[in-house]
């Protein structure tokens, strides 16, 4: 990638330089030097009187291109462009620069603009550095410049969450001097910039402002506070307490030592491990909604206005919220008043919810909600563009609803199922639908996670395909395209994790360690604590369809099903692995140390041989999340070697956003890799000795072992 920019002269003296590197105008090293270049040339001449920066077609600058992190390059000096060129010629600059921003003004592409004298955006530009998501930090002077502009404890919020403002926010916040409508954005710039010359405007040099920032001693707790919370909420990250202190340099030794500082935490934090996980999923997930031989096709996706979904229990009602939120119009189906009144409360519930998170505001509330209308009969899904049934696990049921869906909905509308479970050739057998079929599978509650499987059979058309990428897109899904199979994706690798987390703890393992073990590792949840979260009702359904379709591949619990006729079932019930209270605040449970022995003592588990058992007791906590992870590494080879994903990367994007798999470590395949598939297969193999089929490695993941090939051929693009 390589890129440049333009130098043009005005007859008003105002030189306005282009950064053009389509689509995003990224700052490649070329960028750099010559934007370097430029400017040097335009404060040479002497018919320059100011300079204006701005990005080619309506894009600013999307920030470094991540992809160059790796390399050092002859441009590789400690500090060349962010205290050399951005510091000492940029901002040092005796004419005015402006920076006339409008969409995305990101990581490195921001930090020019906070260098320049002033800032002119339009409303929708969308401001943001987001360098910790990448495991690096804002490395051309963000660290101290952003503080300097909006005050320490916003710019905390924007760096340590990655969090983007549009440009309307960020002038509110004192990031933006002025916002202008694009088409005179540019004009407006210039005015600006000859206004700093003829000093009716300040000539502000962010770097040692010190107005906005909060008095040291408060500001020293608010980066103490910070510590802490990074430290809770990310123990395994480092580059966050560093970004962290770098600020705090700034404060107390001066914004020109922390620069240096900032420079060589920069080139320090992007050789490490962590960045290079974290820039293969950025592309991981955005390769997401690039399917092979669909995406490729030049389709676009159709107008989808109206939905209807059938079944308003938990699954219905939370897709219901979750399309009313994007804006669409939805008419929800129950079979009786009774039933349809308990969906739309659920409905209205949800969406209380997402008001005490503060992610809609009170006012809107009724407003969402008109746009759910709750109806008894098929009549009024003529309208619809797409159906969604939501209804039980029950295939004669949903063989029911689809043949009746036939009779009501137009020949254009879509016919999706919810099932995570049953086959979908099985739902529907006339063939004249079956192009328009397809599944919409929502892990877990559909307005609360991030993810939406879409299932095809291979009848599915691609324009289908082609809409529902659309409609993951306005509902802000990460979407997974997997081909039809027994249990999603996301499923058959939840599975295992659970699975072997009881075979640990039938055999004397402590069931907290395992949780604490897991979390410890970066899962975002244990499996004894994403049991309750799930559900025993839902992981039962699962268990059925499981043992009858994955055979030697399930383990029977009798923990779980001790437990759950007890109805100690989970968060739903207050009581499962642990007691909730009404608001999610969680205790071990007590009772589960009785279930545990209940079990052993009635010799209901395979028991394994004392010496064993006892050496499963004193198992390391690195070794217990190897026995929980393995198997799911083992169940992603599985879905690689029957082809239901096309790209290992999806699996790593669905380990992340539905199992809680650790982002920085790149998600379950990658991670596999950087451990290697033979010391994986050898274990997996060992256990399956001892333990039983449910550990046997699949021939995908012996392949590679043998041939020591990786799992998903998936590198870092570092
Ligand atoms: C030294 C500095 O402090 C370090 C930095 O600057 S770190 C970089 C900070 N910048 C970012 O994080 C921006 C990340 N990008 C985004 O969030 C989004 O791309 C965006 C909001 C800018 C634009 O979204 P959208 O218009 O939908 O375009 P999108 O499809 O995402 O991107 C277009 C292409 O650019 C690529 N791309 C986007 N940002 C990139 C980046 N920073 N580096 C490399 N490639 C990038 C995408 O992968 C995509 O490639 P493809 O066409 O091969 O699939």
């Amino acid at each position: 990638m390589k890129g440049k920019t333009y130098l043009e002269i005005g007859a008003d003296g105002v030189a306005i330089i282009t950064i053009n590197n389509p689509p995003l105008n990224l700052l490649s090293a070329h960028v750099m030097l010559s934007l370097k270049e430029n400017t040097e040339l335009a404060l040479q001449r002497d018919d320059v009187k100011a300079i204006v920066i701005t990005g080619s077609k309506g894009k600013f600058s999307g920030g470094f291109d991540v992809t160059a992190f790796g390399n050092k390059g002859k441009h590789g000096k400690l500090g060349f462009f962010s205290i050399d060129f951005i510091t000492d010629i940029l901002e040092a600059a005796g004419k005015p620069l402006v920076a006339a921003i409008d969409g995305p003004a990101l990581g490195g592409g921001l930090e020019i603009a906070l260098a320049c004298h002033a800032r002119i955006s339009t409303s929708s530009a969308v401001l943001g550095l987001p360098e910790l998501r990448y495991g690096i930090l804002p490395g051309f002077g963000g660290t101290q410049r952003l503080p300097r502009l909006v005050g320490l404890r916003k710019a905390l919020e924007m760096i340590l969450k990655s969090k983007f403002v549009n440009g309307h926010n960020a002038q509110g916040m004192g990031l933006v001097d002025e916002i202008s409508s694009a088409d005179e954005l540019v004009t407006v710039a210039c005015h600006w910039a000859k206004d700093i010359l003829a000093h009716r405007r300040p000539w502000a040099v962010s770097l040692y402002r010190t107005d906005r920032l909060e008095p040291l001693p408060e500001a020293k707790l608010m980066l103490e506070h910070a510590r802490v919370k990074s430290k809770k909420q990310s123990p395994n990250l480092k580059h966050p307490l560093v970004c962290i202190d770098v600020i705090e340099e700034g404060l107390i030794r001066g914004p020109r030592a922390a620069l240096w500082k900032e420079s060589e935490a920069l080139s320090e934090l992007r050789q490490s491990d962590t960045c290079r996980s974290l820039v293969y999923y950025f592309f991981a997930r955005q390769r997401t909604s690039k399917v092979p031989g669909i995406t490729d096709m030049g389709l676009k996706p159709r107008k989808v206005n109206t939905f209807a979904v059938v079944g308003g229990g938990i699954m219905g009602s939370s897709i219901v919220t979750a399309l009313i939120v994007s804006n669409y119009r939805v008419i929800l189906k129950e079979m009786d008043e009774k039933a349809l009144l308990a969906g739309i409360e659920r409905v209205k519930a949800n969406l209380q919810d997402h008001v005490k998170k503060g992610k809609i505001a009170e006012a809107k509330l009724d407003k969402i909600l008109s746009r759910c209308k709750g109806v008894l009969h098929y009549e009024g899904f003529r309208e619809a563009d797409m159906v969604i049934e939501a209804v039980s696990e029950n295939i004669y049921l949903k063989q029911r609803i689809f043949a009746e869906l036939e009779s009501y909905c137009p020949p254009h509308c879509i016919l999706a199922s919810s099932s995570s479970m049953i086959n979908l050739n099985l739902i529907c057998e006339r063939k004249e639908l079956q192009n328009r079929i397809v599944g919409t599978h929502f892990f877990g509650q559909a307005h609360l996670l991030p993810i939406l499987e879409i299932v095809r059979t291979e009848k599915t058309s691609p324009q289908v395909i082609v809409d529902l990428l659309a409609i993951g897109k306005k509902t802000e899904k990460i979407p997974i395209v997997i081909h039809n199979s027994t249990g999603s994706a996301m499923n058959r690798m939840f599975f295992p994790y659970s699975q072997a987390a009881m075979v640990l703890v039938e055999r004397g393992v402590d069931l907290y360690q395992i949780d604490r073990a897991a979390e410890a590792f970066g899962m975002t949840m244990g499996p004894f604590r994403m049991i309750d979260f799930v559900g025993f009702e839902v992981l039962t359904a699962m268990k059925v369809q499981f043992s009858k379709n994955f055979g030697e591949r399930f383990n029977e619990s009798k923990l779980f099903s001790v437990m759950h006729e007890d109805n100690q079932a989970g968060e739903t019930t207050l009581k499962g692995f642990y007691i909730y209270d009404r608001d999610s605040k969680f205790i071990p449970n007590p009772d589960t140390m009785t279930y545990v022995h209940k079990i052993t003592s009635r010799h209901e588990v395979a028991v394994t041989s004392p010496i064993l058992i006892f050496s499963l007791m004193k198992l390391s906590d690195e070794e217990i999340v190897e026995m929980i992870l393995f198997p799911v590494v083992n169940a992603a080879c599985c879905l690689l070697e029957e082809k239901v994903v096309v790209k290992a990367s999806d699996l790593d994007v669905a380990s992340v956003m539905g199992l809680g798999f650790p982002e920085y470590r790149g998600g379950i395949v990658f991670w596999a890799d950087t451990i290697g598939p033979k010391h994986i297969h050898s274990k997996l193999e060992k256990w399956s000795e001892t333990y039983g089929a449910f550990f046997k490695p699949c021939a995908y993941l012996a392949e590679r072992a043998s041939e020591r090939t990786s799992l998903g051929q998936a590198k870092s693009r570092l």
